[in-house]
């Protein structure tokens, strides 16, 4: 038995860091991948970087980014997160750890992926929205997911503080990954890209300790 555990992605501002780590989160993500509203430069990187606490695992996050894009930001990495079309062979040309995001599109043979990209640390399983690479605010099937796919799963997609205890009961991940569901939001409550809300951020991690304290995983790393 381990506890289930959480990575608050897209983060911008030195104070949203400082209470997700406050709130217990194990991993924060860093957008680099330009298209997004979530996105820092890569000259803010080394700056939001040095802002999280000891043991806990900076996370950069990249859309079929070129090679030199990805080594300049290595020094300020613990975890590669490859969310784009990036072969197995790119994603282990780096010298960090990795983990490859799944759009859960129809037809997508996971055990195939699983074969594909075994040298990854974690398969992180995200919906699936044509032309959008993530971080869409959607969720997806959850039963789609095999009890075990012989690699830890990382769920994201649509993730909130009311739906991640259900999410885990269901799918008892390794890890859940989050972005949307914790911001703040704006007047027509629309998520606010990259301004994360206190509360929300509370309420996320209480119900994620909450349900994984009762779940066992089928695979950890
Ligand atoms: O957050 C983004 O803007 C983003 C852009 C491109 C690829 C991935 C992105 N985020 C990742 O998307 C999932 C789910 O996000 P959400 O909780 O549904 O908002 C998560 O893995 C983020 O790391």
């Amino acid at each position: 038995m381990s506890q289930v555990r959480i990575k608050i992605c897209g983060m911008t501002r030195r104070e949203d860091i400082h209470a997700a780590v406050a709130c217990g989160a194990d991993a924060l993500g860093f957008v680099l991948w330009p298209g997004s509203g979530r996105a820092i430069e890569p000259a803010r990187l080394a700056a939001l970087s040095a802002e999280v606490a000891p043991f806990v695992t900076r996370v950069g996050l990249f859309v079929d980014a070129d090679a030199a894009s990805v080594e300049a930001a290595l020094p300020y990495l613990d975890l590669l997160q490859f969310h784009g079309d990036e072969s197995p062979e790119f994603c282990a040309r780096f010298a960090k750890p990795w983990i490859k995001a799944l759009r859960m599109r129809d037809g997508l043979d996971l055990e195939q992926a699983v074969r594909r990209y075994a040298g990854a640390g974690a398969l992180l399983l995200d919906a699936y929205r044509p032309g959008v690479p993530g971080g869409t605010g959607e969720t997806f099937d959850w039963s789609r997911i095999p009890g075990d796919l012989g690699k830890p799963v990382i769920l994201a997609g649509g993730l909130t503080p009311d739906n991640v205890a259900t999410a885990i009961a269901r799918v008892a991940p390794y890890a859940v990954d989050v972005s949307g569901g914790v911001e703040a939001r704006a007047d027509g409550g629309a998520p606010r890209h990259g301004i994360k809300d206190p509360a929300r951020l509370r309420a996320f991690c209480h119900h994620v300790r909450a349900a994984g304290a009762t779940t066992i995983h089928a695979a950890t790393p």
